[in-house]
């Protein structure tokens, strides 16, 4: 449904987003994470159509970014979302509908279908007396209301409290359920955990890593183990006593914790320990959460 190539957005000599490539199929929600100014929302602007750039394409549900076949296809969540403040959630959503050409009755019952999936409470409201989570999901509805094939959502749950946080990334699992494809923008990296098929990690404007949260799991985290030690007062044992790479080592309830990236490490770390009258206690694997991985991954590119 997007297919991206050598996709580049220069301001003046300044290079936001440098030459991104990737493809996303249909029913994907496909997350696109990095620190601020990687060039995300610059991404996400020119897949919509919003801005031009100046190298490369984006090809979405078929059409050229930015045309008006497209646009039709498209439901846009930019990260900021002011609303007419005067209108409720209702006239709003109508008037967005019948920009779209959508036919009145068609609009009225997808819109009230939408405030209900969403659970949109206090309908008859102006919006200007809304919550920061009910506006939120009447953006959501409003990118939705031309019944989209793609969906670009540039931190759709950011700043909201959990229960709409949840529901908001409920919402998102359903439409990828339902065929839409999604494209994630979200610095709460568990946000994107939750939702997403594959990622790519920006910075700087480049790609730095990409795939499957258990690619990027396997390739730039890998799982490590924490063996855990009782020391009984005896000689606390340094890196340079074990006969192997030591990731961390930390004191712990009263003993200490190494942290080693395979099983001969685990070894090591046992023999040094006994050998200066020390015992381990306990040996437990530990996967990377993807928060983890982003500050390693971005940390070398940034390096
Ligand atoms: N119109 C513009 N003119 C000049 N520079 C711009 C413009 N828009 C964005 N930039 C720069 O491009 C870089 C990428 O910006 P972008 O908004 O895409 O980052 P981002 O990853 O979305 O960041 P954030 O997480 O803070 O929203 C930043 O350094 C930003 O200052």
């Amino acid at each position: 449904m997007i297919d991206v190539a050598d996709l580049r957005k220069e301001y003046g000599g300044f290079v936001a987003v440098d030459g991104s490539s990737f493809s996303i199929g249909r029913g994907e929600v496909f997350g696109v994470v990095g620190h601020n100014g990687a060039g995300k929302t610059t991404t996400l602007k020119m897949l919509a159509g919003l801005i031009e750039p100046t190298d490369g394409t984006a090809v979405v549900a078929g059409h050229p970014a930015g045309s008006s076949a497209m646009q039709r296809r498209l439901g846009f969540l930019p990260e900021e979302s002011p609303l007419y403040e005067e209108m409720t959630p209702i006239s709003y959503l109508e008037f967005f509908a019948d920009l779209y050409d959508v036919p009145d009755d068609v609009a009225s019952e997808r819109i009230t279908a939408l405030l209900d999936r969403l659970d949109l409470e206090h309908r008859d409201r102006n919006l200007g007396n809304m919550s920061k989570g009910m506006k939120r999901k009447v953006a959501i509805a409003r990118a939705l209301v031309n019944d989209p094939d793609v969906l670009i959502f540039d931190e759709p749950a950011s700043g909201l409290d959990p229960l709409t946080t949840n529901a908001i990334l409920e919402f998102t699992r359903e439409l990828s359920e339902e065929g839409k494809t999604v494209v994630f923008s979200a610095h709460n990296l568990f946000h994107v955990e939750s939702v997403c098929d594959r990622l790519v990690i920006m910075a700087d404007g480049e790609i730095v890593a990409r795939g499957t949260i258990e690619d990027i799991r396997s390739t730039y985290g890998g799982t490590s183990y924490q063996v855990f030690v009782s020391t009984d007062g005896e000689e606390v044992v340094g890196s340079d006593a074990i006969a192997a790479p030591v990731a961390e080592i930390a004191r712990e309830n009263g003993g200490l914790r190494y942290v080693v990236r395979n099983m001969d490490g685990v070894d090591a770390v046992r023999d040094a320990v006994e050998a200066a009258g020390g015992s381990v206690t306990d040996i437990q694997t530990k996967t990377p959460s993807l928060e983890e991985i982003f500050l390693e991954v971005a940390g070398e590119a940034a390096a």
